[in-house]
């Protein structure tokens, strides 16, 4: 099912998400949703975090055609080349906002399947940014963090007032 997805400020996008101890078929029923949520949005990743569960579970799907789903359970990112690089990033959390943000641009990231295996995939580009703009949800961390607090701020009280409408 669609699950809501939390908008900035929301406070419970800075909770600290745990790992998960074992992947049952609860975990994965939740991956599924995590999925058609992220499809729906439409996105390439989407946090646990981001839907209000505080577990160390991302999804992501870099693909054009929805070919090439990834699940990262309890995932560890390893710094392989110092490079930062430059990239316009999104955020299904903070909608219609648009900034540059320098990351890693060479990582391998550890993590655990949806079969609860482990497994190694070295990244770069894209897939490097991607994942490291989830790991930090599941750190409670917003890319708009990167940003000046003037433009922080700016983002703020825009998407504060388009909640005050909508609620
Ligand atoms: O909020 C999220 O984690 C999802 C976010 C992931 C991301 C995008 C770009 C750079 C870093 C991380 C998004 O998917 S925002 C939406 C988006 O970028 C997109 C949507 C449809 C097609 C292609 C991209
Ligand atoms: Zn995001």
């Amino acid at each position: 099912m669609i699950l809501e997805i939390l908008e900035y400020p929301d406070p419970r996008l800075r909770t600290i998400a745990k790992p998960v101890d074992e992947v049952t078929d609860e975990t994965r029923k939740l991956i599924d949703d995590m999925f058609e949520t992220m499809y729906d949005a439409p996105g390439i990743g989407l946090a646990a975090t981001q839907v209000n569960v505080h577990r160390q579970i991302i999804v992501m799907d870099l693909s054009e055609d929805k070919s090439e789903p990834r699940v990262f359970i309890n995932p560890e990112v390893e710094v392989l080349e110092g490079e930062l690089e430059d990239m316009q990033e999104g955020c299904l959390s903070v909608p219609g906002f648009y900034e540059d943000v320098s990351r890693i641009e060479h990582c391998m990231i550890k993590a655990i399947d949806r079969d609860g295996k482990p497994f190694e995939l070295e990244a770069r580009g894209l897939l490097a940014v991607c994942i490291q703009h989830e790991m930090d949800h599941l750190n409670g961390k917003l890319f708009v963090d990167y940003l000046s607090s003037l433009k922080r701020t700016r983002i703020r009280k825009k998407l504060e007032k388009l909640h005050k409408k909508s609620a």
